[in-house]
């Protein structure tokens, strides 16, 4: 068996726009990423938190869609044991030499992962300029950083799998009455995630999770797009999720890609950290007061291209959240007496 690369964090998300000036007024004039390098076709964009050349790209092309997520690995080593590791796995396997992929960053491997995801494993990426006190360049959301990716898969359990087999751990999860597996939430980095699943067809982006460091800056997020009568670009939320425990807001982007602003989860750096589980029929699992999660949040997400930058087919879920009949969020019925968590 060969040795999984050590994967950091999750790093950045290479995302396939139509129109490129319109994504840039959605992603650097109203979340207030940061433009780190730019060209007719491609946006390279990081949070003021980040030290390195961008958690975000954003590639003109016909369709929208993931071009791939990408993890930074711990040494130049760990990508040379990325492609060991996905090749032994029969998976297909492309090594991205320096400056023949994304802009800023060193040499690569991507893959086609167990799952029909496109992932790149790095180290080399070039530093950035320290924006951290620059608060005079603080626009919009104020995005900090990137914090995760969720994906749709239909086999939660095969994914839960194959991110423990790279050493993620896992924060929390929903589950069945029979333990059945719904969702996940697993990590690197010492928050509560760096990717989560979600129940679907796939494989699907569900949404790129980005970071603010205070609530009132999700809130004013949710202002900004009501005040310039943008307002549906909002999909879900402001909001208190259970799982996590973290504030948050959905939107859509111009091309319908979702993203999450989220701050406020936990710590999980421990070696003894526990599993939180939930119950499917908690209606505090996903909005802790209960709110409604709209079908759109389910049922929609951003299609995902190969290595030669073709869609990839997607398989319909296993299980579907979505449709067990648990909680008021108008997928089931409130049992009082239950205080599962
Ligand atoms: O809606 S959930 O509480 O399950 C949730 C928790 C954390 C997330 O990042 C998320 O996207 C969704
Ligand atoms: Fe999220």
């Amino acid at each position: 068996m060969t040795t999984p690369p050590d994967v950091v964090r999750s790093a950045y998300a290479q995302l396939v726009v139509t129109d490129l000036d319109r994504a840039s007024w959605f992603w650097v004039d109203m979340l207030g990423f940061h433009t780190q390098y730019e060209d007719k076709s491609l946006l390279c964009l990081r949070g003021t938190d980040e030290l390195t050349h961008h958690s975000l790209v954003l590639r003109k092309g016909e369709t929208a869609a993931l071009d791939h997520i990408s993890y930074r690995v711990r040494t130049p080593e760990d990508v040379d044991r990325a492609e060991r590791y996905f090749t032994a796995l029969g998976l297909p396997v492309r090594r991205v030499p320096k400056g023949s992929g994304t802009p800023g960053v060193g040499d690569a491997v991507r893959v086609i992962d167990p799952l029909g995801f496109p992932v790149e494993f790095f180290h080399d990426i070039e530093r950035a300029e320290r924006l951290i006190q620059r608060y005079d360049l603080r626009r919009g959301a104020e995005i900090a950083r990137l914090d995760h990716f969720n994906i749709c898969t239909p086999d939660i359990p095969a994914a839960y799998d194959h991110y423990k087999a790279l050493g993620f751990g896992c924060s929390e999860t929903i589950e069945g009455d029979e333990h059945e597996l719904y969702a996940a939430w697993m990590y690197r980095k010492q928050t509560v995630h760096d990717v989560a699943f979600t129940a679907g067809a796939g494989p699907q982006l569900h949404h790129v999770g980005v970071a603010t460091h205070e609530s009132h800056q999700v809130l004013r997020t949710a202002d900004l797009f009501g005040s310039l009568g943008q307002e549906h670009h909002i999909e879900r939320g402001p909001g208190r999720h259970g799982v996590s425990n973290a504030f948050y807001l959905y939107l859509r982007d111009p091309d319908g890609h979702r993203v999450e602003i989220y701050t406020s989860d936990y710590y999980t750096g421990d070696p003894d950290h526990e599993t939180y589980r939930w119950n499917v029929h908690d209606d505090r699992r996903r909005d802790f007061w209960g709110n409604a999660v709209i079908e759109s949040w389910y049922k929609e997400a951003s299609p995902v291209l190969d290595l030669d930058g073709r869609p990839r087919p997607v398989t319909g879920p296993v299980l579907d959240e979505s449709a067990v009949q648990v909680g008021a969020d108008g997928l089931g019925i409130v049992d009082p007496g239950r205080q599962d968590g």
